[in-house]
């Protein structure tokens, strides 16, 4: 099945309504049928600037934060010295069938929501008691997850940490919107084959409600978004369905689901991505690297984060809604940092993908204070992230903590960026937090 665009087939990532000096970055329906192609850009880059471990040349590398990757043509293969193939064997056959599975859940979850993106209606669009719009697409992806992690996983008591609830689904007048999305739901599943099964209302309440666990800093938790950037979905834009599995208080294993992304780089829009698939599979586990493959399917490229260290050459995400996080805040960090390029705004974790991919060197997340930040808002973005080579931290520097429950307990903001890049870019963060507190004082 092939990667279709949104509705609009426009992903729209153009400056934030007032955002002058943002780069406005128009996605266009992309042409079919051509190949998608990682960057060897990236490879030799990281090339140049790395350390080589051992005489097999070309075969390991230490990436710049010190962990080592492997060239290795498939997930976890690799060629070395003896302790790195004890170490890569077990990098490589843990959490195996649990990645597998990630992706299975993940891309059937895309499937569904391309499927009412495309056929969106306004009255699809509910409200959730914080107001932000809520659709049948995310309720039937975490209802197609939740199955799949039921079926495929050998303990079917598996705790999982979702966004949504099936409150407003039991409320009277929400019978119409449930018998759609039982139907979607069965639709998606028969159209994929691979279960001959067909859920009740009930089962499909009852799927989504499995998603009510708190997490925690013990034993495994699946962290699901089913939409993440729910304003992007509805605009058309870029939206994210991102899973990721803690074991111990640790991410293990991420997967993020892009069906809006082009498989080119956004860095030079404008140029190869118009002529790109649309639609990218990022997946990552511990101690094995990222991977990017199409979504409808396409063997998997290792990717890495850019090697650039010099900021005038860096460009940095940021939210495309404005009320995620304070562009004046993001523009005064880019500014002491020394970064010519303007902002590339663009909704979700599909953010943490591109940058795993090298189309930017620094993601910058500052919400308004009070916002509080959940789990499943950055855990499978973090592993894509640190497996490609980067680093994730607070704006303290600190790395994310996942074992707190639902939420993450934050200093601040949520930075990325690649190791050489991550001391001045912290500097940066201090000074112009300093700044603005000094500022709010003086008032
Ligand atoms: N006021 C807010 N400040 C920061 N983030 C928010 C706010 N409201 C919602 N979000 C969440 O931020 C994420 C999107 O981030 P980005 O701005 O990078 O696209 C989404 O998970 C979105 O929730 P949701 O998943 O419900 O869409
Ligand atoms: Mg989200």
């Amino acid at each position: 099945m092939a990667a279709t665009p949104g509705p609009s087939a426009a992903a729209t990532a153009a400056a934030a309504a007032g955002g002058a000096g943002s780069r406005p970055l128009r996605l266009s329906p992309p042409v079919r049928n051509l190949p998608a192609r990682s960057k060897p850009r990236q490879l030799f880059s990281l090339f140049s600037s790395t350390p080589l471990l051992c005489p097999h040349f070309f075969k390991h590398l230490t990436c710049a934060n010190g962990a080592r990757y492997c060239c290795s043509d498939s997930f976890g293969n690799s060629e070395g010295g003896r302790a790195s193939v004890v170490a890569m064997a077990s990098a490589s056959t843990a959490y195996e069938r649990e990645l597998a599975v990630a992706k299975k859940a993940a891309s059937l979850a895309a499937r569904l929501c391309q499927t009412v993106q495309k056929a969106i209606l306004q009255s699809d669009v509910q409200s959730k008691s914080d107001k932000s719009p809520v659709t049948v697409a995310d309720y039937g992806s975490q209802a197609l997850v939740s199955i799949v992690l039921e079926k495929e996983l050998s303990a079917p008591a598996f705790s999982l940490v979702a966004e949504e609830d099936s409150g407003e689904l039991r409320k009277e007048g929400a019978q119409e919107m449930l018998t759609r999305l039982t139907k979607l739901v069965n639709d998606t599943l028969s159209a994929d084959g691979t279960y001959d099964i067909s859920l009740t209302p009930d089962d499909v309440l009852a799927a989504i409600d499995k998603g009510k666990s708190g997490g925690g800093p013990s034993g495994k938790h699946w962290v699901l978004d089913p939409i993440d950037g729910t304003k992007g979905f509805l605009r058309g834009d870029q939206y994210a369905i991102a899973l990721a599995l803690l074991d111990e208080g640790k991410v293990v294993l991420g997967v993020l689901a892009c069906p809006n992304l082009p498989s080119a780089s956004i860095r030079d829009h404008g140029k190869h991505y118009l002529q790109a698939q649309v639609g990218c599979l990022f997946v990552a586990k511990v101690g094995a690297g990222t991977y990017m493959q199409l979504l409808d399917g396409s063997s998997p490229t290792k990717v890495y984060v850019s090697a650039t260290e010099t900021p005038d050459n860096a460009s940095f995400f940021e939210s495309y809604e404005a009320a995620h996080s304070m562009q004046d805040l993001t523009s005064s960090i880019a500014k002491k940092l020394g970064v010519q390029a303007p902002p590339v705004r663009i909704d979700s974790q599909a953010k943490y993908g591109a940058l795993a991919r090298g189309d930017g060197e620094i993601y910058l997340r500052f919400p308004r204070q009070g916002y509080r930040e959940k789990i499943w808002d950055h855990a499978a973005g973090t592993i894509v992230i640190t497996e490609a080579g980067g680093v994730v931290t607070d704006a303290a520097g600190n790395p994310l903590d996942f074992s707190k429950g639902k939420y993450l307990d934050l200093d601040t903001g949520i930075i990325a960026t690649n190791p050489k890049l991550m001391p001045s870019l912290l500097r940066a963060v201090q000074d112009a937090l300093k700044e603005k507190s000094e500022s709010v004082g003086r008032l």
